[in-house]
């Protein structure tokens, strides 16, 4: 317990930014072919080696000649010189012009010694070796000059420049093979916790392991902040063990990244390891999420120590270490853009810290732009995936209040609000319906929880079951619902009276589903049947209080041999393969804010929806 660090004293979002800028990350030169140097910056200036184009060039087709033979040369009064050969491209001219004469030359041939023009040959008529002229010509015109694009010893790229397919060709007309770039900062990610598994191994949920999120979203963060990624085993718990990694990432990297095990717990001891073997320049930053955000340095190498929630890791990353190598591989400030918005709820903090709040965006039916927080905690990756960019909440702000006008920072310019945005019932049938529009945006909380948002004005639509929330109908169709079992229903289950009356153990959802309303509404009517009360009924049912999130998850229980009957739908028994026991047919209507029906969105929405039969059609227990 001593050695547990407590988070009296909190840095400053500035003074971390201090810190940070003290680090010294900075990468070397390396030189890359220049096939691989789109993206790169050039580290050094590039002159000019040599003259671009090297020699005297055909801009046309046509004919090299001495301009002041074509002197007066009109349609009406053209003038006639002698052919006396022809340049391709890439062939040293074998003739030469003198007076009265010309060659046929290709666009880019070389003009012959002589000449000092070119004509295109449309101004021209050819008879055997005479040519017709009908045009005058300055000298140089039709001709691109040796140097004219580029002259040797010209400067033609400075340290810095971000190269991209048009310096990328100015250097290859140079004939540069390889070019000097900064090197990318090299960053070592090593993600601690025992927990941890690699996405393709297997993890036992018993356990407690999870896959490991931050090594990836970190190395993809880290990627397009212009840095070199180098993943690293994951480090356990473990002094040692933590060390050694440590050590070997800062041996060969210019930043190390940790992600986890930074916090107050007696186990996390990465903090210790750096404060031991390295420079323990900071711990602890008063931002929200990120707070136990550790800075250093060790081994040579810069270190950061970024939280083990996946949205704190992101988010600290994002705020203060991408910025640092972006500078390191001299790249620019990457456009921010920032939307300014109304919160369309109340939205109470309090917590002394600055806050990174994740938002979205959803337009209004009249074009504003309303914001709402997506915050389901800092261990939820989908908290990111949901929200549109982030709200800075002062410190000492108490709360937002709805209608208040808040400035979002858009994850990257590109960010647009969604097309349409949904809430409510998750639903195979509407899922298939999502399927079919561009950028929408679903929130499955539930029947119950649709409605309620809404009546509040927040989404576009809300997917409602039986005759819950009010709006504008934009489609209703059937599912059918009923009990998932094992194959072969081995304790012959025919309907709810089998649950509460047998020794069935059942897997339930949860309240807020309009499928466990359909459940509770034929429970009561069994109660009825039986002058007794839902209630009563329900404390009969093994399992019933057992509630689950998603659509599947009673029929993943049944499948897992953790109930004997689940609450689903037969389209869920069908794509799992379990036998079916139907108890009814349930409406699910598509409900659309009134003040949003002429919204673009909606309004495709709606033209799915129409054809609502088609997007159903051998949907099991389905009917449009
Ligand atoms: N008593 C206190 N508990 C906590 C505090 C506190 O002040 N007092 N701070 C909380 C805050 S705020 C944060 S943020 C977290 C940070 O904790 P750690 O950095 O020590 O991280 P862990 O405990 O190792 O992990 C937290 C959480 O994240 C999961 N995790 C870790 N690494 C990964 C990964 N690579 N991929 C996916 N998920 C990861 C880990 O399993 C834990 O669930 O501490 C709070 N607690
Ligand atoms: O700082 Mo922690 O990231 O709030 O959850």
């Amino acid at each position: 317990m001593s050695d547990r660090k407590q988070f009296r004293d909190l840095a400053s979002p500035e003074e971390a930014r201090e810190v940070i800028d003290g680090l010294d990350l900075s990468p070397g030169v390396e030189r890359v072919d220049l096939d691989d140097a789109d993206g790169r910056v050039l580290a050094d200036r590039v002159d000019a080696r040599l003259d671009v184009p090297g020699f005297d060039r055909a801009k046309v087709d046509g004919y090299a000649l001495r301009a002041a033979d074509t002197f007066g040369a009109s349609e009406t009064d053209p003038v006639e010189v002698e052919c006396v050969g022809d340049i391709h491209a890439g062939s040293e001219p074998d003739v030469s012009v003198d007076e009265g004469t010309c060659a046929e030359i290709s666009t880019g041939a070389p003009v012959p010694p002589g000449a000092d023009a070119v004509v295109m040959v449309e101004r021209t008529a050819r008879d055997e070796d005479t040519v017709t002229v009908r045009t005058s010509l300055a000298p140089g015109d039709g001709v691109m000059v040796a140097g004219a694009d580029v002259a040797a010893g010209d400067r033609v790229l400075g340290p810095g420049t971000l190269l991209t397919s048009r310096e990328i060709g100015l250097l290859a007309a140079l004939g540069m093979e390889t070019v000097p770039v900064r090197a990318k900062p090299r960053v070592g990610i090593v993600s601690t916790g025992d927990e941890l598994v690699r996405p393709g191994g297997e993890v036992s949920h018993r356990a407690g392991q999870i896959y490991d999120v931050n090594s990836y979203s970190i190395a993809a963060a880290v990627r397009d902040a212009g840095g070199e990624p180098v993943l690293y085993p994951h480090a356990g718990d473990d002094y040692e063990e933590l060390e050694r990694v440590l050590r070997d990432a800062a041996d060969d990297c210019d930043l190390v990244l940790s992600s986890g095990s930074t916090s107050a717990s007696a186990v996390d001891v990465v903090y210790q390891v750096v404060e031991e073997r390295g420079d323990l320049l900071l711990h602890g930053v008063s931002v929200k999420p990120g707070k136990p955000m550790l800075l250093g340095e060790m081994g040579g190498s810069a270190y950061v120590g970024l939280p083990g929630y996946p949205v704190s890791a992101l988010t600290i990353f994002r705020t203060f270490v991408a910025p640092k190598i972006r500078d390191a591989a001299g790249l620019p400030e990457p456009r921010s853009a920032t939307v300014e918005g109304t919160m369309a709820v109340r939205e109470r903090y309090g917590e002394g810290r600055t806050r990174l709040m994740p938002a979205a965006l959803v337009e209004s039916g009249d074009g504003e732009t309303l914001v709402y927080p997506v915050d389901k905690g800092s261990g939820a990756t989908t908290s990111l995936v949901e929200a549109d960019g982030t709200v800075t909440v002062d410190a000492d702000t108490e709360y937002l209040d709805e209608g208040e006008t808040v400035e979002v920072e858009l994850f990257s310019p590109d960010v647009r609000p969604p097309s349409v945005f949904a809430v409510g019932e998750r639903d195979p049938g509407f899922d298939r319906v999502l399927d079919r529009l561009s950028n929408p945006r679903f929130l499955g909380l539930g029947s119950r929880e649709g409605a309620r948002r809404l009546r509040n004005g927040v989404p576009d639509v809300a997917v409602t079951t039986d005759n819950r929330g009010e709006g504008e109908e934009l489609a209703s169709w059937t599912r059918e619902w009923g009990l998932v079992v094992p194959a072969g229903n081995p304790l012959a289950v025919s309907g709810i009276a089998d649950l509460v009356d047998a020794d069935v153990t059942l897997s339930n959802r949860t309240g807020a589903s309009g499928l466990r309303d359909a459940f509770d509404d034929a429970l009561a009517e069994l109660a009825d049947e039986r002058d007794s009360n839902r209630r009563t009924l329900a404390e009969d049912i093994d399992g019933y209080e057992r509630e689950t999130k998603g659509t599947e998850s009673p029929a993943r229980a049944v499948l897992e041999g953790n109930a004997d009957a689940g609450l689903a739908l037969r389209a869920t028994a069908d794509r799992l393969g379990l036998e079916f026991v139907p108890l009814g047919e349930q409406t699910v209507r598509a409900l659309a804010n009134p003040e949003r029906v002429e919204k673009r969105g909606v309004k495709e929405l709606a033209d799915v929806l129409a054809d609502v039969e088609d997007v159903l059609a051998d949907l099991a227990g389905y009917e449009a």
